[in-house]
C-alpha cells in the first residue's frame, strides 16, 4: 500500500490523482491532503479519503472546514504555507504528489524533498522558480521527482529506451492552444471565455491561459531543462495540434523515442504512482487507424512571444526564471478578472524582465525576493493599462 500526501486536491490534477486512487484501492490510500479555497470539494473529499492531516490556505477556510466536518477531524486541520508543509512531509506518506498551482507549490515540494519524499511532480512552476536548488535538494536526499506533467512524463518514458550520454535532443510538443490559427492582429480581441476553450485538455485556468498564449511550453522548456539536465539549446517545441504525441526524444543515432496516447492525465499521474510498474487504466485505447492526421510545425514566436521570453530568461540565469513566472501569474489573474487583453499578458511580462534582475538562483531568498518584486512592478504596470 502507497500512501500519498496530496498537494492541491480540489483541482484538475488532484480530481485525477483520486480518481486513479478510486481505481486501485488495495494499491493507494490518501494519508494526506491540502487545497486552497474550495471547502465545499475538500468536504466531500476528506469524508471519502480520511486523511490523518488536511490543510486549507488560510484561517478563514480552516474554520469554515471543522464547521462542516464531525469532530473526530477537527484537530486534523492544519492551514497556510505550514499546513501545505507539514501535508507535504507528513511522516505517514511515502510519496508527495505536487499539484498546486503556482508559485505556492515551491515551499511544500521542497518540504516534501526534504523529507525524503519521493515526488509526483505536476507543478512545474516550482522548477521554474528554483530548479537549481531543488534539483540539487532532491540529489543530496537520494529522492526521485516523477514527472506528471504530461510532456515530460513522455520524455521520462522515451529516455528509458536508451543511455543518457546517447541523447542528441528533447522535443516538447504543443497543441498551439486555441489560438494556434490566428494572426496578431486578431489575437487582440480575444475573450476570456475564448482562452479558456482548450482544444485537448480539460484543466485549471491558469495553466489553460498558459497554454493559449504558449507560456505553459516556455514553462515546461524550463521544467525539462532542469528535470532532464539538458542544456537548452538541446530542447525543442514543435506544434503538435492532436495531442497524440505527448513529447520525443532524439538519440544520436537520429532514432526518435516518441510516447503516443490518448490526451488523459490519468496515464502520466498513474505512471508517476506506479513507476516502474503500469497501473492497468482501461481507459479509451488509442486508435491510430483514426489519427490519420498527425501534423507538427515550428512555433510562430511573433503570435506567441510568450515562448521566447520563456527561452530568454532560462538562458540569462539568475532569478530571471522566477521573475518571468511571478509576472506571468499575475499577468494571468489580471486577464481572468477582465483588467488586461491577451497580448498585455506578454508585453506585461517582457515589461517585467527588463525591470526586475537582482538576485542569484542559488539562493532560495533571493529567488522569492524577485517573485515578490516581479509581482509587485507587473501589478504596477497593469493598474497602467487601459482597461481597467
Ligand atoms: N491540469 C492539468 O492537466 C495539468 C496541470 N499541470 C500543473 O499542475 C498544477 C495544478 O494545475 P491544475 O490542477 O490544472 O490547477 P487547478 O487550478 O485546477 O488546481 C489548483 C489546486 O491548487 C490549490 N491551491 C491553490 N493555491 C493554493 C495554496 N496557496 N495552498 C493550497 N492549495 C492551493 C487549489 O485549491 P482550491 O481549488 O481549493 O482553491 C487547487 O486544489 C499547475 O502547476 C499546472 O501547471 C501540469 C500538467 C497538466
Ligand atoms: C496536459 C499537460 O501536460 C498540459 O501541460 C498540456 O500540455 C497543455 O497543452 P499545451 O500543449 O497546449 O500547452
Ligand atoms: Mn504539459
Amino acid at each position: 500500500m502507497k500512501r500519498i500526501a496530496l498537494l492541491g486536491s480540489t483541482g484538475s490534477i488532484g480530481v485525477n490523482v483520486l480518481e486513479v486512487v478510486r481505481q486501485f484501492p488495495d494499491k493507494y490510500r490518501i494519508a494526506s491532503m491540502a487545497a486552497g479555497r474550495n471547502i465545499a470539494r475538500l468536504k466531500e473529499q476528506v469524508l471519502e479519503f480520511q486523511p490523518e492531516i488536511v490543510s486549507v490556505m488560510d484561517e478563514n477556510g480552516a474554520r469554515q472546514l471543522r464547521e462542516s466536518l464531525p469532530a473526530q477531524f477537527h484537530d486534523k486541520i492544519v492551514h497556510g504555507t505550514g499546513g501545505n508543509q507539514e501535508v507535504a512531509s507528513f511522516s505517514g506518506c511515502d510519496v508527495t504528489v505536487s499539484a498546486i498551482v503556482g508559485a505556492a507549490g515551491l515551499l511544500p515540494t521542497l518540504a516534501a524533498i526534504r523529507a525524503g519524499k519521493p515526488v509526483g511532480l505536476a507543478n512545474k512552476e516550482t522548477l521554474v522558480m528554483a530548479g537549481k536548488i531543488v534539483m540539487a535538494e532532491a540529489r543530496r536526499n537520494g529522492v526521485a521527482l516523477l514527472p506528471v506533467d504530461s510532456e515530460h512524463s513522455a520524455i521520462f518514458q522515451a529516455l528509458e529506451a536508451g543511455h543518457r550520454e546517447d541523447v542528441a535532443k528533447i522535443i516538447l510538443t504543443a497543441s498551439g492552444g486555441p489560438f494556434r490559427k490566428k494572426r496578431k492582429e486578431e489575437l487582440k480581441a480575444v475573450t476570456r471565455e475564448q482562452a479558456l476553450n482548450h482544444p485537448n485538455w480539460a484543466m485549471g485556468p491558469k495553466i489553460t491561459i498558459d497554454s493559449a498564449t504558449l507560456m505553459n511550453k516556455g514553462l515546461e522548456v524550463i521544467e525539462a531543462r532542469w528535470l532532464f539536465d539538458m542544456t537548452v539549446d538541446d530542447i525543442e517545441v514543435v506544434v503538435h495540434p492532436q495531442s497524440v504525441v505527448h513529447s520525443l526524444v532524439e538519440y544520436q543515432d537520429g532514432s526518435v523515442m516518441a510516447q503516443l496516447g490518448i490526451p488523459d492525465m490519468r496515464i502520466p499521474i498513474a505512471y508517476a504512482l506506479s513507476y516502474p510498474k503500469r497501473l492497468p487504466l482501461q481507459l479509451s485505447p488509442l486508435k491510430l487507424s483514426q489519427c490519420s492526421n498527425l501534423e507538427f510545425y515550428a512555433p510562430d514566436y511573433e503570435c506567441f512571444p510568450a515562448l521566447g521570453l520563456a527561452f530568454s530568461a532560462i538562458r540569462s540565469g539568475g532569478v530571471a526564471p522566477a521573475v518571468l513566472n511571478g509576472a506571468n501569474e499575475v499577468a494571468v489573474a489580471a486577464f481572468l478578472a477582465g483588467r488586461i487583453r491577451f497580448l498585455e499578458i506578454a508585453e506585461t511580462v517582457a515589461d517585467t524582465l527588463e525591470r526586475v534582475h537582482e538576485g542569484s538562483e542559488d539562493s532560495l531568498e533571493d529567488i522569492l525576493a524577485a517573485d515578490a518584486r516581479a509581482r509587485k512592478v507587473a501589478e504596477e504596470r497593469i493598474a497602467t493599462l487601459s482597461c481597467n
